[in-house]
């Protein structure tokens, strides 16, 4: 037996549909909405991520700006940067990479954005409406991302047991509550969890959120089981003998990218999102629908 795929590009398009729809009701208001995306450096993670964010952004027909700073930039210039992104009308939602080295987050970002712009939920006030289930909050993308991926599917997780692997601020507890705030039965696992691997075999439903490739195994796995793989680790390309591939078009050494679960885990579950095309790629169409749902907060246009 072999997992039904979960498949994020079929989830994050569907999601992109409606927002284009949105959009162009939008723009027959003179509304255009616009992301602004904070970036310091250019760290790996972060342009990729920018870079699926920009080809999102264009298919749902709204703008993007990036504020690149240098590597070495101060808090203060960093703060200063923020609070004029802030200030700028023309920008509904902001996204700040994180995270930031030698910058006090919480100083930079919660102190500074505005909740109504915070489309990934970086501020306390968003995190807290998120925990009183609020529809009037933004949440984070990929959490969201995660959700998105189990209703497109009809994956009602009422009295499910869900095992959680990873206890991130970005991604394993915003998860957690987005799943109890549904009445799915939640543990939580972390580095220091005693038997993850025999919580896990107990779980209706695994998401994992740790990037170390092989963490999950399919003998921890129950059969039939969902599995959610939310990791994205970049790790060496090898052929069949161990050695690493060479990239045609660079030159340089293979890369690919693979999640939190070995491959033979796909055996064992009854459904699983890939890594790549599940959980990132719907991450950033939650972007833009964020970025519209801000929009129209600022506009005092009502959500449906
Ligand atoms: N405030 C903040 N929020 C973030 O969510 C955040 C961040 N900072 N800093 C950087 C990391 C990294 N990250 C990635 C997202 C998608 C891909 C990615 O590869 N996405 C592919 C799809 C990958 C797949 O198919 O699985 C795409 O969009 O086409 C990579 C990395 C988000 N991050």
């Amino acid at each position: 037996m072999s997992a039904k795929i979960l498949d994020g590009k079929e989830v994050g398009q569907a999601i992109k549909d409606r927002c284009k729809k949105q959009v162009e009701e939008l723009k027959a208001k003179g509304i255009t909405p616009k992301l602004g995306i904070m970036r310091v450096g250019a760290k790996g993670p972060d342009l990729q991520y920018e870079k699926g964010a920009i080809k999102s952004m264009n298919e749902c027909g709204v703008e993007v700006e990036v504020f690149e700073m240098p590597a070495d930039i101060t808090q203060e210039d960093y703060i200063k940067k923020m609070q004029e992104v802030n200030a700028n009308k023309d920008i509904h939602g902001i996204l700040a990479f994180r995270p930031l080295d030698n910058i006090d987050e919480n100083k930079a970002i919660n102190e500074v954005m505005s909740p109504e712009k915070d489309i990934d939920a970086c501020t306390s006030i968003n995190m807290g409406k998120m925990l009183l289930g609020d529809p009037t909050g933004l949440y984070p993308c990929t959490p969201s991302a995660v959700m998105e991926i189990l209703d497109y599917y009809n994956i009602d997780v009422k009295g499910k047991d869900v095992c959680v692997i990873g206890n991130s601020n970005v991604v394993g507890k915003p998860v957690a509550v987005l799943l109890t705030n549904r009445f799915a039965t939640i543990k939580v696992c972390h580095v220091y969890t005693t038997d993850t691997k025999e919580k896990c075999k107990n779980a209706d439903i695994i998401v994992t959120a740790c990037g170390v490739p092989n963490l999950v195994k399919a003998e921890q796995v129950k059969p039939g089981a969902i599995v959610i793989d939310v990791a994205i680790c970049r790790v060496p390309d090898l052929d069949e003998n161990g050695v690493q591939k060479t990239n045609p078009k660079t030159g340089k050494p293979a890369m690919k990218t693979v999640g939190d679960c070995a491959p033979d885990v796909m055996e064992v579950a009854g459904m699983q999102s890939p890594v790549p095309g599940g959980v990132g790629s719907v991450t950033s169409s939650i972007l833009a629908s964020n970025l519209i749902k801000a929009c129209k907060i600022q506009n005092g246009i009502p959500l449906e």
